[in-house]
């Protein structure tokens, strides 16, 4: 394989940001990428798979590197791990002053001997990999491999302005290839990774994208035309948005969060959506007391580790810390017993998780349901990378007697 040098400085650049100056992979290759208008799709997609794959197998290729008691910081090592990378992919390195010292035997060598240590052969630290270890026991070591794998671009299609079949017809037309997901009606799965958001089907607001576990927890939630819904973790609104198309647009949507920014976000993506019936609002101190017994179904999307998305945010890996896990527990247990007031009785809510650990999940759901005897589990999911090659959710349904 041909390199060209500013392809691969554009690497070792975002590499930089990653690692050194602490910034979020995908904020980082956006503004890469957008650094550069000469470059082609290939160009593009070099530099970012390469990104993110480098992010991805981090600790496995310091320990290739014999970097692995060391802070990376200066620009060497990054091209050091850059080469090995392309290394473990078959590469012949082109003779560049940057790869003079590059051992290929030794890296080769330092591989095999890394098959025999999960935590680096799979790439994780150490702490992630005792609790993910402890808590899945052997199903650990598939949900590991199947998180190293890279994630497939899944659409949603907006049923408020088309239909899947549409959909998959549209892009035909430019040259995308699209399958259905069984069980997921509106999903289509690209055959080839695209740029998806320069079509004008995206402009338009014909689909959004999102993984097919994702979609499965808006219907979960089994809301109708008409009612009175709040989702009280909506973010940028990736599940507020389906619950509304799914609701034809009809009755309220309450969408509310504690950070702002996330919710003008989410106003944007409703308009390109055609989405009239939702509001949002910021949480404030009495926000949740406020709407006390108010809604026909609540959605509690809850924050987490995301150590069920990892194949999709490599980087978390490195930046999620154990403090962080035990912390988030906590807010989740706040979230599910304080918002649950909310719901009216007879209304039902779903508690949902993009987490693999059932610390996150089905134990706050069993824990909440003994303290408070009035709301009775009604049924729970899991997708996992591993068992259906979606990215990890959970989802229980529960209704307030
Ligand atoms: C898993 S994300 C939500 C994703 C969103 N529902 C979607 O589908 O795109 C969790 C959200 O909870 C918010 N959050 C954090 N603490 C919260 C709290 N105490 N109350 C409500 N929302 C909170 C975060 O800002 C974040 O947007």
């Amino acid at each position: 394989m041909k390199y060209h040098r500013v392809l691969v400085e554009a690497i070792v650049y975002a590499l930089q940001q990653v690692f050194v100056e602490n910034r979020q992979a995908d904020k980082v290759i956006e503004y890469v990428l957008k650094s550069n208008k000469k470059w082609g799709s290939r160009d593009r997609a070099f530099i970012a798979e390469n990104t993110y794959e480098i992010v991805r197998w981090w600790r496995l290729l310091k320990f290739v590197t014999q970097l692995s008691d060391t802070t990376v910081s200066e620009e060497a090592q990054f091209w050091q791990l850059f080469a090995a990378w392309r290394i473990l992919q078959g590469d012949k390195l082109p003779v560049w002053q940057e790869f003079a010292k590059i051992n290929e035997k030794q890296i080769l060598a330092r591989f095999e001997e890394a098959q025999q240590i999960r935590k680096i052969k799979e790439s994780v630290p150490d702490w992630m990999d005792s609790i993910g270890e402890q808590e899945l026991g052997e199903e650990w070591n598939a949900e590991l491999q199947a998180m190293n794998k890279q994630a497939p671009v899944v659409l949603r299609t907006n049923t408020l302005k088309t239909n899947p079949a549409d959909l998959r017809r549209k892009f035909q037309e430019i040259g995308i290839e699209t399958d259905t997901v069984s069980d997921v009606t509106d999903a289509l799965v690209l055959q080839k990774r695209a740029n998806v958001f320069s079509t004008e089907a995206f402009k338009n607001g014909l689909f959004e994208v999102q993984d097919a576990g994702s979609q499965l927890i808006a219907p979960f939630l089994e809301v109708q035309p008409g009612m009175r819904v709040i989702d009280a973790c909506a973010g940028a609104g990736g599940k507020t948005l389906h619950l509304a198309t799914l609701m034809e647009n009809k009755g309220r949507i309450i969408a509310m969060d504690v950070e702002d920014y996330k919710l003008q976000e989410l106003q944007r993506r409703a308009r390109r959506n055609g989405i009239g019936n939702v509001e949002t609002k910021l949480i404030e101190a009495k926000t949740i007391k406020r709407l006390k017994e108010s809604a026909d179904r609540l959605l509690l999307d809850v924050p987490c580790s995301g150590l069920g998305v990892l194949r999709r945010n490599p980087d978390a890996k490195w930046k999620l810390k154990p403090e962080f896990l035990e912390n988030i527990k906590k807010t989740q247990s706040e979230i599910i017993t304080n918002y649950s007031k909310m719901l009216k009785h007879g209304g039902k809510m779903v508690y949902a998780t993009c987490s693999i650990l059932p610390s996150e999940s089905e134990e706050q759901v069993k824990k909440f349901l003994v303290q408070n005897t009035e709301y009775k589990l009604i049924k729970e999911q899991r997708t996992s990378p591993a068992t259906d090659g979606f990215d990890g959710f959970y989802m229980a349904l529960i209704e307030r007697k």
